[in-house]
């Protein structure tokens, strides 16, 4: 469970996370949203604890995650950090491996094999093929691939993801979610995870979290959160909102700035695209 207490986070004389308040106590796929600069970045890593709030506390489970020795909280938490590996010569095998290090000894022995941990990971995240290539060869996506992998064989029970299809083409983006989602429900984890793209986020997340000017903005789920008003304010872009299936998530469709079709409702419009042939 994490918890937020009135949490704020001061830098350099700015405020970038306002008194925030708010739990993840189901296991769930949790999303942050908000425009560039909102402060996402800035609570996942006070979640992290990479940060120390200014005020306030954030716990994990019924202590401030600063209390935490760090090894301990690798055991726990898992973090995919913005922008992903470097592009270094270490194989993607051994990069992968490298997320078992809070498993490890004093001279990196683990009781158990972790080969079929770091095999199974690879496999579910399409890498097999290039295990044994360097990272440094790799294509953005790949590297972003092997990252997710990464911190997969942590086998944690909290998962933060900053941005995590960043490089993905949309096929991969809707795959690793998938497979994040997937591996969510198998193993009743929290996943939290910054996203920019909101149909994703709503196609993947039960609960949201919106941020804007470091302060929380909205939270609840998909259906309550996304709408027409919540793009005009926040992200001052002109949105429709449709479903695409009755109770499936809510999908948003942009304008171009200023050429709204604001008066004509959505189905009236469907109504102009014919298939070929009719
Ligand atoms: N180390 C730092 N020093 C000074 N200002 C910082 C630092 N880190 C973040 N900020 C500022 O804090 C604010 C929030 O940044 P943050 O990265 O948390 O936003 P974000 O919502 O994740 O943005 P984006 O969507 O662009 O990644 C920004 O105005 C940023 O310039």
């Amino acid at each position: 469970m994490i918890e937020a207490r009135q949490v704020s986070l001061t830098i350099e004389q700015t405020t970038v996370v306002k008194d925030m308040t708010f739990s993840f106590t189901k296991p769930g796929m949790y999303g942050i949203i908000g425009p560039n600069g909102a402060g996402k970045t800035s609570l996942l890593r006070l979640m992290s604890g990479a940060a120390q709030p200014t005020s306030g506390s954030m716990l994990l489970g019924d202590k401030p995650i600063s209390a935490y020795p760090r090894k301990a909280l690798a055991r726990t938490m898992a973090v995919l950090q913005q922008g992903g590996l470097p592009p270094v010569g270490f194989s993607v095998r051994d990069t992968v491996a490298m997320g078992r290090f809070a498993f490890q000894g004093w001279f990196g022995d683990e009781r158990e094999d972790p080969s079929p941990l770091i095999d199974s990971a690879l496999n579910r995240m399409g890498l097999i093929e290039l295990q044994h290539r360097p990272l440094d060869r790799l294509s953005g996506g790949e590297r972003q691939r092997a990252a997710l992998a990464q911190i997969m064989v942590q086998n944690p029970h909290i998962m933060l993801l900053d941005e995590p299809t960043t490089y993905l083409d949309i096929g991969y983006q809707v795959q690793l979610l998938e497979t994040v989602h997937e591996w969510q429900r198998e193993r009743g984890m929290i996943v939290v995870a910054v996203l920019h793209d909101l149909n994703l986020a709503s196609l993947y997340c039960d609960q949201l979290i919106v941020m804007k000017d470091g302060s929380l903005y909205a939270s609840g789920t998909p259906e309550t959160v996304i709408t027409k008003e919540l793009v005009h304010d926040v992200y001052h872009a002109d949105a429709e909102v449709i479903y695409t299936e009755p109770g499936g998530p809510p999908q948003i469709v942009l304008h171009r700035a200023g050429v709204g079709m604001k008066e004509k409702p959505i189905l009236d419009r469907m109504q102009w695209i014919q298939p070929i042939g009719r």
